[in-house]
């Protein structure tokens, strides 16, 4: 799955750096606003709610119809989520660079460009259409180039948000430097979920790593496990998504956050 995602994605970009060549998009991104502190927010007291603007995806399909995404990203900002994640793949999960720039001028807390980055033109357009965030995901990127994409986003004034399924992965973001990691559940091969992946991966992570738990929270029952485990966060998408109330379902997950029994990570 992984691979069928990635060669689309590179022909999309080969496709818009045609349009808009890297220099343009470098002259962009100095060009917007400066990035909000990602990591500063993630790691307040409580457990932090990241809320996902996801129209679909390879595992479920179409999961809402997300006519306004900024209206949505209000919503889950009035609920209490501490930043707003959107994917911006068009093929699978139906986003786009224009669904973050939308996001972006709707809310004032830290949005994360969702996607699969592997060349630094990437990068570049995150921070054109406003990302104070940008997802590396460790399976799909080399040492190397996983070591020059954190770089390069740092060097933006931007947070990378690095994704790891297995404890070799967790190593390899470690040694590339990452502050901010995400244990993703979801086996992004056979799309499998299981929420044992974060409490096997999380101890091993050092205190100062903000520790985001992606996917599977369908509800606060879920966020409590993940804070047991050690969560400062969690990552949510189809369990927002296909709720009525959007906003009511993401104060659900804070108050569960803040709750005095919901154990608070230890630094
Ligand atoms: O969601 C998928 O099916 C998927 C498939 C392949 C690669 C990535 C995929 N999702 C990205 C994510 O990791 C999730 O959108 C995110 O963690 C939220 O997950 P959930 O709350 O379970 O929707």
């Amino acid at each position: 799955m992984l691979d069928e995602i990635l060669a689309g994605v590179r022909e999309d970009v080969a496709r818009r750096q045609e349009q808009v060549p890297l220099e343009r998009i470098r002259e962009l991104a100095a060009a917007a606003p400066p990035p909000l502190d990602a990591y500063a927010a993630l790691r307040r007291p409580g457990v932090a709610v990241i809320a996902e603007v996801k129209r679909s995806s390879p595992s479920r399909g179409q999961l809402a119809e997300i006519a306004d995404p900024a209206e949505l990203a209000a919503e889950y900002a009035a609920g209490g989520a501490r930043a707003i994640s959107v994917l911006t793949e068009g093929r699978w999960f139906g986003g786009s660079l224009d669904d973050l720039a939308a996001v972006r001028a709707a809310v004032k807390i830290p949005v994360l460009r969702k996607d699969f980055v592997v060349s630094s033109y990437q990068v570049h357009e995150a921070r054109a259409h406003g990302a104070d965030l940008v997802l590396l995901i460790v399976a799909a990127l080399e040492q190397n180039a996983l070591v020059g994409l954190l770089e390069r986003i740092e060097s933006l004034g931007m947070c990378a948000l690095v994704e790891v399924h297995t404890e070799e992965e967790a190593d390899r973001a470690m040694e590339a430097g990452a502050q901010v990691i995400g244990v993703n559940a979801r086996d992004l091969r056979t799309l499998e979920v299981d929420r044992s992946v974060f409490e096997r991966i999380a101890p091993g992570l050092p205190s100062s790593v903000v520790k985001i738990a992606e996917s599977g929270v369908r509800g606060p029952h879920d966020l409590i496990r993940y804070a047991s485990a050690g969560a400062d966060a969690v990552l949510v998408g189809e369990g927002l998504v296909t709720q009525s109330s959007p906003r009511e379902a993401v104060a659900a997950l804070v108050n569960a956050g803040n709750h005095p029994a919901t154990p608070r990570p230890t630094r």
